[in-house]
């Protein structure tokens, strides 16, 4: 999911909750290597991955969408005790091929793949398909980083459709131990502590493998450009366009 941007104001349309939420971008040219961490959220469609990058960083839920186009959000946070930079990096969605074994998976990915230092890989427990994207997606992001550890995080979201529930909860905790990472159910719709416990869990773990022996040696490899993203002109315009025609609305009523 893509989210106009870049206003504090909060909107509701009709039955639609349109929340224009502001995330602060922060320059992190400025910032030692060891403290720039590094996120990409990554998932099959639908599962959430933009609800749970916009609850973790603005404590809020939206609920009106657009098919996300991969925004990078930056914001400065305290990791145990000392600021880092933080950027965390939304992406469209990937699906399994036919043949079930590989991915489709946009260029674009693979270079937030290769730009990232930890993963969100995220599935919705509503969603079984979802679940069995992400081996194949780790699988993935091995091939792109083959050596050393891989900071990940499994993350079955949508946790208060409970009744819709096709992945028990067991499955998830099974897998994520296989990859070699922490499990979170979460809610973006109804939780901000289970997200906000997800994301610093990672990025804690990052911002250990950069400090340490290992994070020195992905580092070597991880300088390059980082991915294209809508740029923040691109998102306010969006911004503006939305307002405007929420103005135009309230003017015809
Ligand atoms: N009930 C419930 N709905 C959620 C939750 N998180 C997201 N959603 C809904 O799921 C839908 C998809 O959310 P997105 O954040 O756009 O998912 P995405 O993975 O970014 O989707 P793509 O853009 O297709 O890749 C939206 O209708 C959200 O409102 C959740 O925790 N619970």
């Amino acid at each position: 999911m893509r989210l106009p941007i870049d206003s504090p104001t909060t909107m509701t349309s009709g039955s639609s909750n349109f929340l224009l939420v502001p995330i602060p971008e922060y320059p992190v040219l400025d910032c030692d290597p060891n403290k720039n961490v590094k996120i990409v959220v990554l998932g099959a469609s639908n599962v959430g991955k933009t609800a749970l990058i916009v609850r973790f960083l603005t404590k809020r839920f939206i609920g009106d969408y657009e098919a996300n186009t991969g925004a990078l959000y930056s914001r400065k946070i305290t990791l145990d005790g000392e600021q880092v930079s933080l950027q965390v990096q939304d992406t469209p969605c990937v699906a399994l091929q036919d043949d079930a074994e590989g991915l489709y998976c946009q260029e674009q990915i693979n270079r937030s793949i290769y730009w990232a230092d930890g993963y969100v890989l995220a599935f919705s427990i509503t969603d079984l398909s979802s679940y069995h994207t992400i081996q194949p997606l780790y699988q993935h992001v091995r091939r792109i980083h083959p050596t050393g550890n891989i900071p990940v995080i499994l993350v079955g979201n949508k946790s208060d459709l409970l009744r819709a529930r096709q992945v028990p909860s067991h499955e998830g905790e099974a897998l994520a131990a296989e990859l070699g990472g922490a499990y979170f159910e979460t809610s973006a719709r109804e939780n901000h502590e289970g997200v906000h416990s997800a994301f610093l869990h990672l990025c804690q773990e990052v911002s250990r493998a950069l400090g340490g022996g290992n994070g020195e040696k992905r580092k070597g490899g991880l300088h390059l450009a980082r991915p294209k993203s809508p740029n923040m002109q691109e998102l306010k315009r969006r911004f503006r366009q939305v307002l405007s025609s929420k103005v135009k609305s309230a003017t015809a009523l």
